[in-house]
């Protein structure tokens, strides 16, 4: 693996194919196409090919900039760094559910990792009404490994505090404690949703005690440095197929509370759940059911097998953390739902729904859900009772 250093310009497909040229990776002479396919919010991403032997490579560039809203919001490059390290670091607990890292340019801010084309992003996948047999038992195994191992349950406080420091990604944290867990509650000018949607918007805004219980959940989020989060583990991050999983774009990686990202990747099987029906549905709930299982199961034998916390074998302390977990995930899940209804960054699985009214219906449906998600968090004892309360909703 390579690291080097230049000053900072963005890269053209020309520029890219000469990278890729420079690592040797491609056999000589190989003739490389270039094509920039980044469809997130943030960076831009080229594929390069070699058309001959079928080869690719990644190269992901951060722009100094968040790309979906263009210069006027600046937006650090060292995310691009955080990202490269985060996949590295996950990568030693799940070197089978991320993307192979090749090089990293800290100063040009890019990242040169495996080409996963041949799998599709879960979401377009699940919209398409894929069932992905293997995704929640992939996801729960990598939840429960990366978060463990970054956290003080197996890491010496030297070591963790140090993960910590490293992973510092302030600029990052910002935008979700701004979309995530401030805006939607107030009448925010980043906030987007239909003129139907006004009533049962203006209600959240004028829900005191929800309101209170997302500012505890917020206080859990700027507060509580658990482990080493992924950070924004939607399903627009996850690459899958029948018989593969792969988690990218850890770019919002820093320590936090660990249900974060068991939450967040719950909501957003929750958007997708809502929008089907019979056998479909109930695929999609069944992969609700088996995150927090496989995650738990998992969390709880890494506990006793590798855990190196004084208090692990004290009765009722490993119960005590996992529960916090569980609660934390349910309401952290409750925001997710509630911003990708009415915040700045939607979900196609609800956007994309063409017909108005079942839209409509269906994203009403959504923020009750969510209401309920963040207020009821702590009488919901078991991920059945979550999706009993999914199911009533909807
Ligand atoms: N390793 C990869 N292999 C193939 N395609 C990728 C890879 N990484 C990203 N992509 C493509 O680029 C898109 C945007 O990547 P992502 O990391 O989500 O960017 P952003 O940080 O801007 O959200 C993905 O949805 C996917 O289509
Ligand atoms: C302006 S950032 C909005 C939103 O985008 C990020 O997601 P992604 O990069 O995967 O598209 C993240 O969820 C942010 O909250």
């Amino acid at each position: 693996m390579t690291t080097t250093t230049q000053s900072y310009k963005a890269l053209t497909d020309e520029s890219a194919i000469a990278l890729a040229e420079s690592l040797n990776f491609f056999s000589q002479g190989a003739k490389l196409e270039s094509q920039e396919i980044g469809d997130g919010n943030l960076n831009y991403v080229f594929k390069i090919t070699d058309g001959e032997s079928g080869k690719g490579l990644i190269i992901k560039q951060a722009l100094p900039y968040a790309k979906v809203v263009g210069e006027s919001w600046p937006l650090t490059l060292k995310r691009a760094t955080i990202e490269a390290n985060a996949l590295k670091k996950h990568g030693e607990f799940v070197p089978e559910l991320v993307p192979a890292v090749y090089a990293t340019n800290e100063e040009l801010a890019f990242t040169v990792m495996e080409d996963l084309s041949h799998l599709t992003i879960a979401r377009e996948g699940l919209i398409s009404g894929e069932a992905y047999p293997k995704l929640s038992a992939d996801i729960g195994k990598y939840l429960a490994k990366t978060l463990f191992h970054t956290s003080d349950f197996a890491l010496h406080p030297f070591e963790k505090k140090r993960l910590a420091v490293e992973f510092s990604n302030p600029e990052l944290c910002k935008i979700t404690e701004d979309l995530i867990f401030t805006d939607p509650f107030f009448d925010h000018e980043t906030n987007d949703f239909e003129p139907e949607l006004q009533t049962a918007v203006e209600a959240i805004w004028n829900n005191g005690p929800l309101k209170l219980e997302a500012a505890k959940l917020k206080k859990s989020f700027l507060t509580e440095a658990e482990a080493l989060l992924h950070g924004d583990l939607h399903t627009g991050s996850i690459f899958a197929s029948e018989t593969e999983t792969k988690v990218i774009d850890p770019e919002f990686a820093f320590y936090g509370p660990i249900g974060f990202d068991v939450g967040l990747f719950l909501a957003n099987l929750i958007a997708q759940a809502v929008t089907r029906e019979g056998e479909k549905r109930e695929a999609v709930i069944r992969h609700i059911e088996n995150t927090w299982k496989v995650f738990s199961s998992t969390f709880s034998e890494l506990w006793e097998e590798k855990g190196i916390e004084a208090f692990k074998d004290t009765k009722g302390y490993k119960e005590f953390v996992l529960e916090k977990i569980f609660q934390d995930a349910i309401g952290f899940a409750g925001c997710e739902l509630i911003r990708r209804t009415i915040g700045l960054a939607h979900v196609k699985d609800l956007d994309g729904i063409e017909e108005p009214e079942r839209r409509i219906g269906l994203k009403k449906q959504v923020l009750q859900t969510g209401e309920a998600l963040i207020v009821k968090r702590k009488d919901l004892p078991t991920i059945a009772a979550v999706i009993a309360l999914v199911e009533e909703q909807n």
